[in-house]
């Protein structure tokens, strides 16, 4: 009798294990790139759905196969690899094969997460529309090392050094206990060649690549081959663990709650704490006591007293669980935001609020913390409807219409220097204006700054009299302060291709500042041509040339107060 390949037989059964609990009619989806672990996971699931599909005893798990391939278009030739994969799983047997062309947005954390979100987005959409009940992914034993050492470097918790769940909703990992080395045996046993990506080379890539060519060898050289079985096994306990916490602490959270906050607990009013929100008669909505509304979410009020007498470990959790519960976007809630607002009931000395991402808050008042979701979002908005009429000067007849009113852009402003307070507070700041367009921003941004800052200035141009980059940027006047360990802000009127600020951007980092971030009043995402992070964003606009508030055509216009959009007879 011909003897099964070990690595596949271990892989069948990984499978065949996973899918038991499935009924005879599901539809099994497998993500696929083309490498290594998903192209075996691909092959394995088709054998399985064909041992199934012949077995007159069929019981118990799926038989209609397919495949789902996302392509990122991050890279050139990405279509050819998504194709290559595709042709691979049909031959494989899968059907329907599908390949999605997502589009990666510019993300704040980063273009590996902001691929992450388009992945999972795609494998959603796709898995929708076939009624698919689960999608396999090929994560392997040793993705999940990598994912531990990770968490470790960055000082997490145990949720984190749990690394990947086994299962998430309709999402299962067959190959989180088998080895690459594993994976790669598969395909050789099959017949089918993976893709390699190059982006994953072990010098110069992202961290997961270094970690995965150089650190992961390296622990195995040191602590001997278990190591990796070792991180598996640590990330699985910390993972019932971390489960555990998680109940107790929600629990802890509901305890602590206060539904009717409007009266502080008898006895227990200090001079030194905020005063606590009223409510609005008119509309029985509470209000906050700076007069704002709410931004349509409910304050989280807890009671200190319970919160304080519990354990860190579900105190902690408790408060990140809360700011999740206001608004901050999940997994941006740091350590530090934790301790911030841990020290406001185990340390209070009538400090003020801690200002949380997602432009939330907490606060304390009266024995109670609250944490208060933001009244105006911190993301860069898009552009409101137009609807005013132009009639505001004599270049009226040059504008097709006005985008952005003069009251627009000084509410966003507010908000953004809000935040920049905010963020920079304690910190060193210079603003560094790019001229001549951002004159406007510059000056209207920093007068609304109640923080200390300097200023200084560059003049760029990639636009020549033109309404296209030329792609070439010049470096029209330099500096005059030196950067070294400098928190630069640059301020911008807008970025558009995003040439001018990619470039800028690593020339400045070049100078050894301590730190340079962007505020731009505009972006066009859909102009995109470089990758710029942008922290700070006034309004995100469609892709048309638009002129006033320090933007010109030719030099004119940048007096408007007003952003609008230019005639095309103007420029054509
Ligand atoms: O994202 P990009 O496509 O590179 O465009 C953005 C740049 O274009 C504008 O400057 P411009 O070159 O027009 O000079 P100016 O500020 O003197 O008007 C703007 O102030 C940015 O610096
Ligand atoms: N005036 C103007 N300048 C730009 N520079 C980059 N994009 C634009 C734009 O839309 N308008």
């Amino acid at each position: 009798m011909a003897r099964v390949d070990p690595a596949l037989a271990a892989a069948r059964t990984a499978v065949r294990a996973d899918l038991a609990d499935l009924p005879p009619d599901a539809t099994v989806l497998v993500a696929c790139s083309g490498g290594a672990d998903s192209l075996a996971l691909a092959a394995v699931l088709a054998t399985e759905a064909r041992r199934v599909a012949r077995s007159v005893r069929s019981r118990g798990h799926a038989v209609r196969a397919g495949a789902v391939v996302v392509d990122h278009g991050l890279v050139d030739g990405s279509a050819r690899v998504a194709e290559r994969a595709a042709a691979q799983c049909r031959d494989l047997g899968l059907d329907p094969v599908v390949v999605r062309r997502v589009a990666v947005a510019a993300s704040p954390d980063g273009p590996e997460s902001a691929a992450r979100q388009a992945r999972y987005a795609a494998l959603d959409a796709v898995a929708d529309d076939l009624g698919a009940t689960v999608v396999l992914l090929g994560h392997t034993l040793d993705d999940q090392a990598e994912q531990v050492l990770l968490g470790l470097a960055r000082g997490s918790g145990a949720r984190s050094l749990a690394g990947m769940p086994a299962r998430r909703g309709r999402y299962r990992r067959p190959f989180l206990g088998l080895r690459r080395a594993t994976t790669e045996a598969v395909c050789a046993a099959v017949g089918v060649e993976p893709w390699h990506d190059p982006t994953n080379a072990p010098d110069g890539g992202p961290l997961r690549s270094r970690v995965r060519g150089h650190l992961l060898p390296a622990l195995a050289d040191v602590l001997g081959p278990g190591a990796v079985e070792a991180l598996g096994r640590s990330a699985a306990q910390l993972r019932d663990d971390a489960d555990l916490l998680d109940v107790l602490a929600a629990d802890l959270l509901a305890r602590s709650r206060v539904v009717d906050h409007d009266s502080p607990p008898p006895g227990r009013t200090s001079g030194r704490e905020v005063v606590p929100r009223e409510r609005d008669l008119a509309t029985g909505r509470a209000t906050s006591a700076d007069g704002g509304a709410d931004g349509g979410t409910a304050d989280v009020v807890l009671d200190v007293e319970v919160l304080a007498a519990a354990p860190p470990a579900l105190r902690r959790r408790a408060l990140r669980a809360a700011a999740t519960g206001v608004g901050c976007p999940p997994g941006t809630t740091t350590a530090r935001h934790v301790d911030a607002l841990d020290a406001l009931v185990v340390a209070w000395r009538g400090q003020g609020p801690v200002h949380l991402p997602g432009d939330a808050r907490g606060l304390r008042a009266c024995g109670r913390l609250i944490l208060r979701p933001s009244r105006t979002s911190a993301r860069p908005r898009p552009a409101p409807a137009r609807s005013t009429p132009v009639d505001q000067s004599d270049v009226s007849g040059d504008l097709a219409d006005i985008l952005l009113t003069e009251e627009q852009l000084g509410a966003r402003l507010d908000e953004m220097a809000a935040q920049i307070d905010a963020d920079y507070a304690g910190k060193d700041l210079l603003l560094v204006g790019v001229l001549k367009g951002a004159v406007m921003v510059m000056a209207d941004l920093s007068r609304r700054l109640h923080h200390p800052v300097e200023m200084d200035w560059m003049a760029v141009s990639s636009y020549g009299s033109g309404t296209k980059s030329s792609g070439v940027v010049r470096i029209l006047k330099d500096l005059d302060s030196d950067l070294s360990g400098r928190n630069v802000l640059i301020a911008e009127d807008i970025i558009d291709s995003g040439l001018t600020l990619s470039w800028l951007v690593q020339n400045l980092r070049s100078r050894g500042p301590a730190s340079v971030e962007i505020a731009t009043m505009l972006r066009k995402p859909d102009a995109a041509k470089a990758d710029v992070d942008v922290k700070y964003v006034g309004f995100d606009i469609p892709n048309e040339f638009v002129v006033g508030y320090g933007l010109d055509y030719a030099e004119k216009y940048r007096n408007l107060p007003f952003i609008g959009t230019l005639a095309p007879h103007v420029y054509s």
